[in-house]
């Protein structure tokens, strides 16, 4: 896993425009969810356009741990003989979680409520990561939770079969947390509710329902409530992985602030709780276009375009913060080419991703020449207006693989080469992500 490879820095020098229609890595979030709940069907699934990320790696292994046969097929796509709800079988090795945080909340709702116990790992990264917003619900379900100091891994988890079924408001707006209890709920008798106060990445509920799962979404009072019956039996299932929006958002955010450039990136997952990035850009001036529309898998997908833009700072609504909360670093790069400041607030969340998402980029961005002020929960950015950054040093990625996609996007708009310490954590979402820029690359001469 990546907390043991020696770093790998690189720099990112200035670009002519970019041009070409690729395709990204399969999504992210997508993907866990296809290993774990083909994991848990009875039969055999096919997940076809999985990531091969290390991080998605690392929730195969786990599963794998547990009893699940999963194997890649020589066409590339994959297939996995599940366990059935309620057959997880003991680990007989701590579960390495490496850098992801997606793995270890959603994998530890899975073991909640098995009878088996689970030891989780993870790289210095992951290890300084708040686990506590989901023992806190597991706990009331009845697991039984070993932390080290501050809620963080390393953690032993044992589980309670039958575990019991909660009704549980989400202090913070977590797609990770939600999952861990819905997929605790899945082995748990009667029905587990989430009362979700700030909607986010609804992949859970889709993919649960098409699984076979009882699982209804109703919105009352503002919240969404979702009900889960447990003791579920799921079918197994077909799955095609639409491309990963937060893995695209790097070449067209690219195509944005280098000039004459135009990118199309094909096959990408528009889900509405994914896709405020875009918005974002469409408020600032970005010329973007969303054509082909169709629906793959229960997720819609578009093929998205973007041309260089003269880009406006704009006052970035806070309510969509969850629906683009992995987008920020990439979105700081394009405020920082912008004409005027853009203000981002409601940003708490991002203190406590792989990274200090918000004191990162601020170090970085001043460091290769950009305006930013740092706030308690967000970041104020003066634009160039257009011109190039100076880059010419090297920043810190801090094994966070947006700080380090962010910065090399960054580099290919600044006088001097933008160096990245350490490109390696990129390898965990996006493992062709220098190629691709290559590939739709001009160096200048
Ligand atoms: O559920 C998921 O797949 C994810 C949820 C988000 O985390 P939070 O739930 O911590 O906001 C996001 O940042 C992460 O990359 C993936
Ligand atoms: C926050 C992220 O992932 P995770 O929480 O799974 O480590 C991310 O991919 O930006």
């Amino acid at each position: 896993m990546s907390h043991d490879a020696s770093p790998r820095p690189m720099a990112f020098a200035r670009s002519g425009p970019l041009s070409g229609v690729v395709r990204v890595p399969g999504d992210k979030s997508i993907s866990h969810r296809s290993l774990m709940l083909s994991a848990l069907a009875v039969g055999e699934s096919r997940i076809e356009g999985l990531l091969e990320g290390e991080d998605v790696l690392a929730t195969a292994a786990a599963m794998r741990a547990m009893g699940a046969t999963i194997e890649r097929g020589a066409d590339g796509a994959w297939t996995v003989s599940g366990v059935g709800v309620g057959g997880l079988l003991q680990p007989e090795t701590t579960l390495d979680m490496g850098n992801s945080g997606t793995s270890t909340r959603l994998l530890m709702g899975l073991v909640a409520s098995h009878s088996i116990t689970a030891t989780f790992i993870g790289d210095a990264s992951l290890s300084r990561r708040p686990m506590n917003r989901v023992i806190e619900p597991l706990s009331l379900m009845g697991a039984d939770v070993t932390v080290s100091p501050g809620g963080r891994l390393p953690l032993m988890l044992r589980g309670l079969c039958p575990a019991v079924p909660i009704i549980y408001r989400l202090p913070v707006a977590s797609a990770q947390v939600k999952s861990a209890v819905l997929l605790a709920g899945l082995n748990t008798p009667g029905i587990t509710r989430v009362i979700e106060p700030v909607p986010t990445r609804d992949h859970s509920e889709r993919m649960l329902k098409g699984f076979g799962a009882d699982l209804t979404v109703e919105v009352e009072n503002g919240e969404r409530h979702i009900r889960i019956r447990g003791e579920a039996e799921l079918k197994p299932q077909h799955i095609v992985v639409p491309g990963d929006p937060s893995s695209a958002a790097f070449p067209l955010v690219a195509a944005l602030i280098v000039p004459g450039s135009a990118v199309t990136v094909e096959n990408v997952g528009v889900n509405p709780t994914r896709a405020g990035l875009y918005e974002v850009l469409r408020m600032m001036g970005a010329e973007i276009a969303f054509s082909n529309p169709r629906e793959v898998g229960g997720e819609p997908v578009a093929d998205i375009t973007a041309c260089f833009s003269t880009l406006s700072g704009i006052d970035v609504p806070p309510e969509l913060a969850p629906s683009m909360i992995d987008e920020f670093p990439i979105l700081f790069v394009a405020a920082a080419f912008a004409q005027g400041r853009t203000v981002m607030r409601g940003l708490e969340e991002l203190r406590v991703k792989e990274s200090d998402r918000i004191a990162t980029m601020a170090e970085g961005l001043r460091a290769i020449g950009a305006r930013v002020e740092e706030l308690p929960d967000g970041l104020i950015v003066e634009g160039t207006g257009g011109e190039p950054l100076a880059g010419g040093t090297t920043v810190a990625s801090r094994l966070d693989h947006r700080i380090a996609m962010s910065f090399a996007v960054a580099g290919l708009n600044s006088l001097a080469p933008v160096e990245i310490d350490d490109m390696g954590p990129v390898a965990t979402s996006f493992p062709n992500f220098t190629n691709l820029i290559e590939q739709l690359s001009v160096p200048q001469s």
